[in-house]
């Protein structure tokens, strides 16, 4: 998360009359602060504000291309969304700020040049640029690269996020072939002569260049230098002024132009002001309200980094709109965006990425108290294979135990065959030679198993040592009937 960086730029004063410590107030700039006072020094209490930086009248283009938007233009070419714009009242400063002029180059033309010089030091990744050019002319957009393209439509895909549909995209290998393409572009804008600027802004610009890049080195084992394909969006855009209908007079075209432009303003305003309300308080944010907010949606409150320069003029005869540009600065100045490196991967790329993801928390999770978690968990599992093992091997002998009882049972049933012949044959042959005692205890007689020479008593087949297996059983029954 980051805040939008925002700079005021004060232009010279174009009039001698319109001295601007004539009939009571100046502007004074001190470092990064502006503020009204009297004539007579003392400050106008509060009216005073502070920003990134604020750029008084001797400012040249070339500083605030190194203080204000150098950074971003350079982040883009590292994978960073990015955009610039000047914001502010007709005949302010924006396109000399974005446009420049003869002596002193504006923003775009060094961004250009400096995204060249920057990629050409990059020896490990290759690029792809693009750019385009377009105008919001009466909430239409034409494109500057095409004149025949004229109310492109504006669409949304979860692959592209918002675009225009038809832009011409022109596919460039150096910064001249970008400042020519730029030039064509400039012919084909709307200015017009106002009461207040010669060559007055009748539209919105955004000139966009679209950074991709790719390593050279496949093999390497880093993944965002090989695999992943970066891509980035600048866009530079030059607004259009603000303009008092009452103070420029206009009528006719320029009436209408001036609604147009005062509308898609107020828009922007309305977007700022609610995405500088914080997360909490700020509700539907109206994007879909103008075209302009429309395609700057991912710079304001989204996934970009945004450098913001509001111009304004010393004139006594303009502290009111000075006053309100500061306004939507210092909203301006509170609004965060969370831009990240955008990087389209490959699925060998997504793979070596979460591998070294995990390679990551892992050495974060060494020495917390995650590792004694971890040496918990090994343990327990431990635990509960010895556990298992234990339980398979009592299975084992459960079964086996099973396979006794059985063999045990019908070994019963043979003894107790033999038993039951063996009481037939003595019953035939002794009849009633049975003595009367042994039949008064209710035990069954004592028999002689032929063959063997061992006594078996039946009761004894039922006696709990007879547990185990048939061999064992016989010789705890003998046992038991010796001591007997
Ligand atoms: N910092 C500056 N230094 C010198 N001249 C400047 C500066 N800023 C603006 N000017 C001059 O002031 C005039 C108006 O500037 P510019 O056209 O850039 O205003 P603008 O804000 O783009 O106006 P509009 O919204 O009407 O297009 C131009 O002649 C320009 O050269």
């Amino acid at each position: 998360m980051e805040k939008i960086c925002v700079a005021v730029r004060v232009r010279p004063a174009v009039t001698v009359s319109e001295d601007t410590t004539v009939n009571g107030t100046y502007w004074k700039v001190e470092e990064n602060r502006i503020s009204l006072h009297k004539s007579n020094g003392t400050p106008i209490s509060g009216i005073s504000y502070a920003f990134d930086h604020v750029f008084d009248e001797s400012c040249t283009n070339s500083r605030v291309y190194e203080l204000l938007t150098k950074d971003l233009i350079h982040a883009a070419v590292d994978g960073f969304n990015g955009t610039v714009f000047a914001y502010g009242q007709t005949s302010s400063g924006k396109t000399f700020t974005m446009n420049g002029a003869q002596n002193d180059r504006g923003i775009i033309d060094r961004a250009v040049k400096d995204v060249f010089n920057k990629i050409h030091m990059i020896y490990d990744r290759e690029f792809l640029i693009r750019v385009s050019y377009m105008e919001i002319y009466n909430e239409e957009i034409n494109d500057l690269f095409a004149e025949e393209n004229q109310k492109l439509p504006i669409h949304e895909s979860l692959e592209r996020s918002v675009f225009v549909a038809g832009l011409k995209e022109e596919i460039v290998s150096d910064a001249e072939q970008v400042l020519k393409l730029i030039q064509g572009g400039e012919v084909i804008r709307h200015f017009g002569e106002t009461s207040m600027n010669a060559r007055s802004s009748r539209s919105h610009t955004i000139f966009r260049m679209v950074i991709e890049s790719k390593g050279k080195d496949a093999n390497s084992s880093d993944y965002s230098s090989s695999d992943a394909i970066r891509v980035s969006v600048l866009n530079l855009v030059d607004l259009a002024g603000s303009e008092r209908i009452t103070k420029t007079g206009a009528g006719g075209v320029r009436l209408k132009e001036g609604n147009y432009i005062n509308k898609s303003l107020m828009v922007l305003g309305n977007v700022i002001n609610k995405l500088s309300d914080g997360a909490k308080q700020r509700g539907h944010i109206p994007y879909r309200d103008s075209k302009l907010t429309r395609i700057l949606q991912p710079s304001l409150g989204g996934n970009a980094k945004t450098s913001i320069i509001c111009t304004v003029a010393p004139e006594k005869l303009h502290v009111e709109e000075t006053k309100g540009t500061l306004l939507f600065a210092s909203r301006a100045k509170r609004i965060t965006n969370c831009a990240q490196v955008n990087e389209i991967l490959s699925d060998a790329a997504l793979l070596k990425r979460q591998k070294l993801e995990i390679e990551e928390l892992r050495k974060k999770l060494k020495g917390s108290r995650a590792e004694v978690l971890e040496q918990e968990i090994l343990k327990l599992r431990n635990d509960m294979l010895k556990y298992e093992l234990e339980r398979e091997k009592l299975e084992m002998e459960l079964e086996e135990e099973r396979k006794l009882h059985k063999e045990r049972d019908q070994c019963i049933k043979e003894q107790q065959m033999t038993t039951d012949n063996l009481n037939t044959r003595v019953n035939s042959s002794d009849g009633d030679k049975s003595s009367s005692q042994e039949q008064n205890d209710g035990k069954q007689s004592l028999e002689e198993f032929s063959g063997n020479n061992i006594v078996f008593q039946e009761d004894a087949f039922w006696n709990p040592y007879f547990q185990g297996s048939s061999q064992c059983l016989r010789w705890q029954t003998i046992q038991l009937l010796q001591g007997a």
